[in-house]
Order: C-alpha cells, then sequence, then structure tokens
C-alpha cells in the first residue's frame, strides 16, 4: 500500500442532485459494493476501520489489500470516522464480517439518519443467538422490519470489481424498499432484481457458503466432478429443506440468492469458502486454515449456528453435519462424500424427499 502522510484526508466531493449512500466495511465486498453504487451515479461515503486503508481509497482510488489493480471512481470517497461516513446519507449498506456486526451497529445507532433504508450485504449467521443479519439489524437499530433489506446473489467481489456482468436480488417485506435499494444497487454490469423473502435470501447466502466448503474439502482430496456435482445437487436439496422450514419460499431457493450463488461459489477458487475447504482437503487443520486465510470466510463460523438450527426444526442436513466433523478433525476430508450422507438403514432414499 502507498504510504500517505496521516494528515492528508482528500475532502469529500459533493455531486449536485446524487443519492448520497454510505457503505460500512471497506473489504472486498464492501468496496466492490461501494464501487457498484458509484457506478450506478450514486454519491458514496465508504467507512473502512483503518486510517490508511481509507486514506489510500479517498486519495488514490485504490484498495491494494482487497482489490489490487481496480481503479475505483471519482464519486467514492473514504474515511475511517463513522460520523463522516454516514452523515446525511439516504441508504446505509452493511458490509463486515457477520460476528463483528452487532458490535459495530452499537458504535452506529445513534448515527444512522432516521427512516433510511439498512441494507445488508453479508452471508452470515450470529453465533449464540443464531439470528440471521437482518435480525441482528431489527434488534440493534430498532427498525421496522419494512426498512431493512438483504442483497444477495452470485456476487464474487473480484468479477464484479472487474465489471463482469452479474445480476443480484435485493429483498424486504416492505416492497418499495426492495425497488429503493434496486434502484440504488445497479450499474451497467450488474443488474437487481427484488423479491419479499427475507429469509430465503438470506438463508441462500449463508447455506451455500457450508456447501462450497465441502465442494473445496472433496476438491482438495483430489475427487473429479461427479463428487462436486452430487454434493452441490444434494446441498442444494439440503439448503432448500432447511430454508423452507425456516420459513423461506422454495422458488428462492432457485433463484440468484439460492442456486445462483451456490453455482458461483462451489465453481470458483476466488470464492473464500471454496478456497478454506480445499485447504482442508489437503490436510490442513482448522487452526491453520484459519491462520492461512486473510480474508473472510464465513461459512467456518455459520457451520455450528445452522446445524444448531437445523437440530430446532428437525431438519437433516447430512452434508454440513460432515463439513462440521471435518473442521473439528474428527472425520477424515476423504471420507465427506454424498454416500456418506445416510446411515445405510434408510437406502433407498426418494430423490425428491425432503
Ligand atoms: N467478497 C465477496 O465476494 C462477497 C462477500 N460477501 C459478504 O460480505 C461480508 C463482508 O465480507 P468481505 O468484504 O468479503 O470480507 P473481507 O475479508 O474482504 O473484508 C472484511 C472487512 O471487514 C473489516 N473488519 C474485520 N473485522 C472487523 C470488525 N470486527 N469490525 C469492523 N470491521 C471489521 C476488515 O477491516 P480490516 O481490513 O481493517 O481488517 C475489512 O474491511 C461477508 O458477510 C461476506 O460473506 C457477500 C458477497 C460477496
Ligand atoms: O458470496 C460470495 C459470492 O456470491 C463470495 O463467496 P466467498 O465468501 O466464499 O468468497
Amino acid at each position: 500500500m502507498r504510504n500517505v502522510p496521516t494528515n492528508t484526508v482528500p475532502l469529500r466531493i459533493i455531486t449536485p442532485g446524487a443519492r448520497r449512500v454510505a457503505v460500512l466495511g471497506a473489504g472486498s465486498w464492501g468496496t466492490t459494493f461501494a464501487k457498484v453504487l458509484a457506478d450506478g451515479g450514486a454519491d458514496v461515503s465508504l467507512w473502512a476501520r483503518r486510517a490508511e486503508l481509507a486514506r489510500e481509497i479517498a486519495e488514490s482510488r485504490r484498495n491494494s489489500d482487497y482489490l489490487p489493480g481496480i481503479d475505483l471512481p471519482p464519486n467514492l470517497w473514504a474515511s475511517s470516522h463513522l460520523r463522516e461516513v454516514l452523515d446525511t446519507s439516504e441508504m446505509v449498506f452493511l458490509s463486515v464480517p457477520s460476528q463483528s456486526l452487532r458490535e459495530n451497529l452499537r458504535a452506529v445507532r445513534e448515527m444512522i439518519p432516521a427512516g433510511v433504508p439498512v441494507v445488508s450485504l453479508m452471508k452470515g449467521v450470529e453465533k449464540g443467538t443464531r439470528y440471521r443479519m437482518s435480525e441482528v439489524i431489527a434488534q440493534e437499530l430498532d427498525i421496522e422490519p419494512g426498512r431493512i433489506a438483504v442483497a444477495s446473489g452470485p456476487n464474487l467481489a473480484l468479477e464484479i470489481a472487474k465489471e463482469q456482468p452479474t445480476a443480484i436480488v435485493v429483498s424486504s417485506s416492505d416492497p418499495q424498499t426492495a425497488s429503493q435499494v434496486a434502484v440504488a444497487a445497479h450499474a451497467p454490469y450488474l443488474r437487481s432484481f427484488t423479491n419479499n423473502d427475507v429469509i430465503g435470501t438470506e438463508f441462500g447466502g449463508v447455506l451455500k457458503n457450508l456447501i462450497a466448503v465441502a465442494v473445496g474439502i472433496v476438491d482438495g482430496v483430489g475427487y473429479g466432478e461427479n463428487t462436486k456435482a452430487s454434493i452441490i445437487t444434494r446441498g442444494l436439496a439440503e439448503i432448500t429443506s432447511f430454508a423452507v422450514a425456516s420459513g423461506a419460499r422454495p422458488e428462492t431457493m432457485s433463484g440468484l440468492a439460492g442456486l445462483g450463488d451456490l453455482i458461483a461459489t462451489c465453481g470458483s477458487p476466488l470464492s473464500r469458502n471454496n478456497t478454506a475447504g480445499r485447504l482442508l482437503g489437503q490436510g490442513y487443520s482448522f487452526e491453520d486454515v484459519v491462520r492461512r486465510m486473510n480474508q473472510t470466510a464465513e461459512g467456518l463460523s455459520s457451520v455450528a449456528p445452522v446445524l444448531e438450527l437445523a437440530d430446532g426444526l428437525g431438519v437433516d442436513m447430512p452434508i454440513v453435519r460432515q463439513v462440521a466433523e471435518v473442521l473439528a478433525g474428527t472425520m477424515s476430508p476423504r471420507d465427506i462424500a454424498p454416500h456418506l450422507t445416510t446411515d445405510g438403514d434408510d437406502l433407498p432414499q426418494d430423490e425428491h424427499q425432503r
């Protein structure tokens, strides 16, 4: 990263008439999403928790830690001061690691302008409470669910930062909020759809991470395409059972936030969850994997709360259970495979039975 003197923070230049939006979290996704919003015409302020990263973004229009080689647009400004970033924003997007959301919301609670939509870009479940991110937001900000939206889909950050075309779905219980956010969250290379299935949209993003870890594991072991395709297909069945039992609509799971994201994440070495799985499959321990990953792999934190929720719902999640066992070191990565997803005494199993 360029060494910029600490006292030079470029001033924010406001474009008259442009929508003012704030993004909290300047990792790969927060920065990429800020670029999408700016390329869609908004005036964007981005919060980076490290002052030197905020300065690099604001001054050099680069985030070399997370998006090397990507030029950021001039209408994207960054600061490490939350109040400056949130001041007069008309929409707030959240993109910090899921396990840190609650503490971050507590810090900004009083700074978020009244009545503005708050949008989760995150794909995790809080450990302990087992809450989805929109539930944590509703609780900590004490706002009505209709003001909250979630955005999810096949959205590998670096591909979007390179302006490779993709789609995303914005979900809110209030269709007006979903449309308002979808209108802001567009760019020549990103099309936003809407739905009102917040549970399905959020769980799609959470659960595909776990299946991506499983696919990474078998990839690391050296198994081929049949094994991966079987895990992806049975994984979708497992995801759908869990989400529907939680109140989601089944069609959401075959949409962008379900199948769409599952395909992208399971198929790409850009995926951190897939990469974490591959390292496990190559024989690294959980602790080694965490040490080697310098970016967020949400799936590793979501396994336990998802299995706890599944227990409560009475839903069997054999693939996620196997991932948990590999993480715990109680199952060899070589043994994670779809043929082990029944205990043998309930064979044959109807493929369509949920
Ligand atoms: N990357 C992607 O392709 C996509 C990611 N997502 C989701 O977006 C969310 C954010 O992930 P992503 O941007 O990829 O993660 P990264 O690992 O790329 O970046 C994490 C960001 O969060 C900051 N951070 C870390 N710990 C804290 C904390 N305790 N409080 C506040 N900020 C913190 C980091 O700051 P610092 O640099 O100072 O450590 C960094 O800015 C995740 O839920 C992920 O699932 C969704 C779609 C696509
Ligand atoms: O959510 C993502 C793509 O849609 C990114 O996946 P990873 O977090 O595994 O990199």
